[in-house]
């Protein structure tokens, strides 16, 4: 038990400080403190080189930190890697594939490579996570003739071949077509359902508050936010949309009106709501002959949440 009130008793992943500096100086985490709860779908979300490789790297034991402390399942890592790992299904940057081997052939190599997975039930295990992926018709299949959305699966279904108290996926979508992108998206979901922990990073804002249940905010090494995602977009405050045939005149009474960021796009034009009644903004679109089909305010998203944090749009490059 811990004597900490910060971190929740049953975060699955908890850091305190992790820091992680480069040989060549460049700071890529800087002072995070992270807590994962159990039996969330923990979204790590920030731009392209916002240091979310480097920290599942240093959560998996496979670099140190330069300071800081990183607990996974409630041992010191990278420490108790030994025994933490084997209840931990990861896959980091692309599974390791041999594309001259069948989908089922990866998998049974892959099995015997662990020596605490029995001989005898190999197949059933192998058969159980091809099922659980979905490839099971693809079984068959060179690895090499799989799309990338089935490579991903495939990589999947070897972090499943062993129960999991928590999977870890760096950015399990990337380059895949929205196809792709649903089906992985739908195992994650089917997966934490089951209680399985899922810690998955993405660079995309609407994948999170698609999948995750909660989430936490990086940019350029440093921890902006983390908390429930439904929380974190209500921080931040809505749009005021306007839907008109008279967008340029509506824009023009609701700067008036004291509504910053005013946006006119064909028919409707949106602002940061000023700070009055919405009843009186709307009286006066009317009153200057605005033709007003719609008025409402809009909720709030996960990337309103980022802009208000940084204050810059969520602009990721590559
Ligand atoms: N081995 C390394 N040596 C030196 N600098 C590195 C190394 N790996 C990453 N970096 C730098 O550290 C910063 C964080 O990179 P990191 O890969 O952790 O970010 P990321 O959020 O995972 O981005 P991406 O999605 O592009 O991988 C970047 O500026 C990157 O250039």
């Amino acid at each position: 038990m811990h004597d900490g009130a910060k971190e929740p008793m049953d975060a699955v992943i908890a850091t305190r400080g992790l820091t992680k500096r480069y040989r060549g100086g460049q700071l890529a985490v800087d002072g995070l403190d992270l807590a994962v709860p159990a039996g969330s779908v923990f979204g790590f979300l920030g731009p392209n080189g916002s240091g979310k490789t480097t920290t599942i790297r240093m959560l998996m034991g496979l670099i140190a930190p330069t300071s800081g402390t990183a607990r996974v399942l409630d041992r010191p890592m990278p420490r108790a890697a030994r025994s933490v790992l084997p209840q931990v299904g990861a896959l980091i940057e692309g599974p390791a594939l041999y594309g001259f081997l069948t989908g089922r052939d990866n998998l049974l190599r892959y099995d015997a490579a662990d020596p605490a997975a029995d001989p005898r039930t190999r197949r059933a295990r192998v058969a159980g996570a091809l099922d659980r992926v979905g490839l099971t018709a693809a079984a068959g299949k060179k690895a090499k003739a799989y799309s990338l959305g089935m490579k991903q699966r495939l990589g999947l279904a070897a972090a499943l071949l062993q129960p999991r108290r928590l999977l870890v996926l760096d950015e399990p979508t990337n380059g895949l077509d929205p196809q792709g992108m649903r089906e992985i998206r739908t195992l994650v979901r089917e997966l934490a359902s089951d209680g399985t922990t899922v810690f998955l990073s993405s660079h995309l804002l609407d994948e999170i508050e698609q999948v995750c249940t909660h989430a936490a905010v990086m940019a350029r090494g440093r921890l902006l936010t983390q908390g429930p995602v439904a929380d974190l977009s209500a921080g931040a405050r809505g749009r005021l949309v306007v839907t008109t045939p008279d967008p340029d005149a509506a824009a023009r009474v609701l700067k008036e009106q004291g509504a910053d960021e005013v946006l006119a796009a064909g028919d409707r034009v949106t602002a940061e709501p000023p700070d009055r009644d919405p009843a009186e903004v709307n009286a006066a679109l009317v009153a200057a002959g605005v033709r007003v089909r719609g008025f409402g305010l809009e909720r709030a998203s996960l990337e309103d949440a980022f802009v208000a944090l940084t204050g810059e749009g969520f602009d990721v490059a590559g």
